[in-house]
């Protein structure tokens, strides 16, 4: 049978079927106890008896996130707030690079409806919806939006990310009462500079799914990719950039760039080009420094 492994711990993987939602105990045996395995691995594997069984195979992995490590992530829901702390579209475009670059579907997801007046960020949100991202705007304390969010992360494989403090542990709790996120990171310096590693975990949802414990993309490092490739996760720019000048085109200060263009005329939200070019400074400077 197929399962997925939730839970690492003691030498055993534990799997989940997920048909039942039982999680059986697997021993790791022959060459698969060499082979790196991670939570959120699909396995076959043979049962020995009621609990038990041992793992046979790893399927191959779909995605791969490093931090925290979890393999096969499907989704990653981006929480902000609406206020209290004030959104940071910044860092939240950085969310989003990092998300499609690992091949993980980003959905933003504003909170504390319950505090933002009217009209709140109306604009920032069509930005989004126009580009072709999801953006819901829930609160966890009155419930609104809350029905549309479960429909998101139902029968997905989902990470959380966000600043502190934006609720994310509040929609877990008011989606599924008694889920919690630990908070602390999976790997930290302790005073002796020795390496405490939290256990990584996948929670199952009763509407079915499973969220990760644990907030992801703890670094902010953006990934290794050439500079004319940061556009693809601005699909709007992509879009617009299709028409400049030179097919190279990075949407600087080159002649006939069809984004600068669009951004003049307000075609281009100005806050969404100026961190692509905030981004793209960092990448160039990265590729500076790796052939200097
Ligand atoms: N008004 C309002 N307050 C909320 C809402 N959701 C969460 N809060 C409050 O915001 C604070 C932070 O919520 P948490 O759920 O701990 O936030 P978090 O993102 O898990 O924070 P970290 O654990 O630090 O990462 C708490 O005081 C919550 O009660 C909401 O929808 N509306
Ligand atoms: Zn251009």
């Amino acid at each position: 049978m197929v399962g997925q492994i939730i839970r690492i711990h003691g030498g055993f993987a534990f799997v989940r079927d997920p048909d039942t939602g039982k999680v059986w105990t697997a021993l790791r045996r022959g060459k698969l106890a060499e082979e790196k395995i991670l939570v959120g691995d699909l396995v076959e594997f043979s049962p020995l008896d009621e609990e038990r069984g041992v793992l046979e195979k790893v399927l191959p992995r779909k995605t791969e996130l490093y931090r925290p490590p979890v393999a096969n992530v499907e989704q990653a829901l981006l929480v902000f707030a609406f206020t209290e702390p004030d959104p940071n579209f910044k860092l939240l475009d950085r969310f989003l690079v990092l998300s499609q670059s690992a091949k993980i579907k980003p959905i933003i997801c504003f909170n504390k409806l319950d505090l933002a007046s009217p009209g709140l960020y109306q604009e920032e949100r069509r930005a989004y919806e126009e580009a072709g991202f999801v953006f819901l705007a829930v609160s966890a304390k009155t419930g609104q939006g809350l029905e549309e969010l479960k429909r998101h992360l139902s029968h997905r494989v989902t990470v959380l990310a966000g600043p502190s403090g934006v609720g994310k542990s509040s929609l877990l709790n008011a989606i599924q009462p008694g889920l919690k996120l630990q908070t602390a990171p999976v790997s930290r310096k302790t005073g002796r500079g020795r390496h405490t590693t939290r256990l990584v975990e996948l929670l199952p949802l009763d509407i079915g799914g499973l969220v990760v414990d644990t907030p992801g993309f703890t670094s902010l490092d953006l990934p290794d990719i050439p500079p004319a490739s940061l556009s693809a996760y601005f699909p709007e720019i992509a879009r617009v950039g299709a028409g400049c000048r030179f097919s190279d085109c990075l949407h600087q200060a080159e002649p006939g760039c069809a984004v600068r263009e669009a951004v003049a005329e307000g075609k281009i939200p100005r806050f969404r080009y100026q961190h692509y070019l905030v981004f793209l400074g960092e990448i160039l400077e990265r590729e500076r420094r790796k052939f200097s």
